[in-house]
């Protein structure tokens, strides 16, 4: 398995994005419609967020899982007893955001939406039309306005040695939306399970984003997608000093939205959200 990045502006684009997320459940693209100076403004203001007390005063909510999640209550990875070593922020267009990240976070969130709904077009398109048929709507409809949509700003503080033994900064894992879309991070660290269980690095490159395909993808596409595992690995030597920001766009569907015949796209998540601990 190799991950390319793949020319957004190609004429055959469409096909080699979705062969690429039907082999490896992710797929890569150079020169797509999202600015990096926007991902860049954002990366340099949520650091500054992360590094101040004033995070402190969004602490999430329980029941709507919008604000700030720090370290101590992070995601433990499906099956894993250590606690990722990161915090992070979870934006909803309707949730809490400090007044003066509202617009920036604003504008992100409708651009990689925008784009993010063409590329469930090209999914669905590029679908076998047997496959397609268990699809219970258009994919795009399923997150068209959906309120669920989760922009999550991701801080992986620099380590300090105290860290517990054997925890890395994100355990394996798969996610639990349809695709996520993922600028690539400030910092390397990435890495997606090929099929015969070696770890690949995800290409890193300035301006290229990472698409991957979620549990709720995979449920929908009987497994045509795989929702493949991936991790962030913690740096080494001089690199250990370095702080890491991503910002992952989980599209969810609508609550009511039917995945398979098991499960729609609100049980399922709850379910899934149980197993992490988090609500
Ligand atoms: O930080 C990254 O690069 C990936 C984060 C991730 O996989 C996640 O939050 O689900
Ligand atoms: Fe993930």
């Amino acid at each position: 398995m190799q991950l390319q990045a793949i020319d957004y502006t190609s004429p055959t684009a469409q096909e080699d994005f979705v062969k690429s997320l039907h082999e490896t459940g992710f797929g890569v693209l150079k020169n797509h419609p999202i600015q990096q100076a926007l991902v860049s403004a954002i990366y340099n203001e949520w650091q500054s967020f992360f590094d101040s007390e004033e995070k402190y005063n969004y602490r999430y909510n329980k029941g709507t899982q919008d604000g700030f999640f720090p370290p101590d209550v992070s995601e433990t990875a499906k099956g894993h007893t250590k606690k990722d070593i990161k915090e992070y922020f979870h934006y909803y267009p309707w949730g809490q955001c400090p007044a003066d990240k509202k617009a920036q976070l604003t504008q992100y969130y409708a651009e990689a939406n925008t784009l993010a709904s063409e590329l469930l077009t090209w999914v669905e398109k590029h679908t076998p039309a047997d496959i397609a048929a268990n699809y219970s709507q258009s994919l795009s409809s399923m997150v068209d306005g959906s309120e669920q949509t989760l922009l999550r700003v991701l801080h992986y503080p620099p380590l300090k040695g105290d860290e517990e033994l054997g925890a890395i900064r994100a355990g394996a894992h798969e996610d639990i939306n349809l695709l996520t879309i993922l600028p690539s991070a400030n910092e390397p660290g990435l890495q997606v399970k090929a099929k015969d269980g070696s770890w690949m690095d995800v290409p890193c490159d300035f301006g290229t984003l990472v698409i991957n395909i979620g549990d709720m993808l995979q449920e929908a596409s009987a497994g045509y997608f795989p929702s493949t595992s991936h991790r962030v690995v913690n740096p080494e030597g001089t690199d250990k000093t370095k702080s890491r920001i991503s910002l992952p766009l989980f599209l969810h569907p609508h609550p009511e939205v039917k995945l398979s015949e098991r499960h729609s796209a609100g049980s399922y998540l709850h379910e899934r959200l149980v197993e992490l601990g988090v609500i």
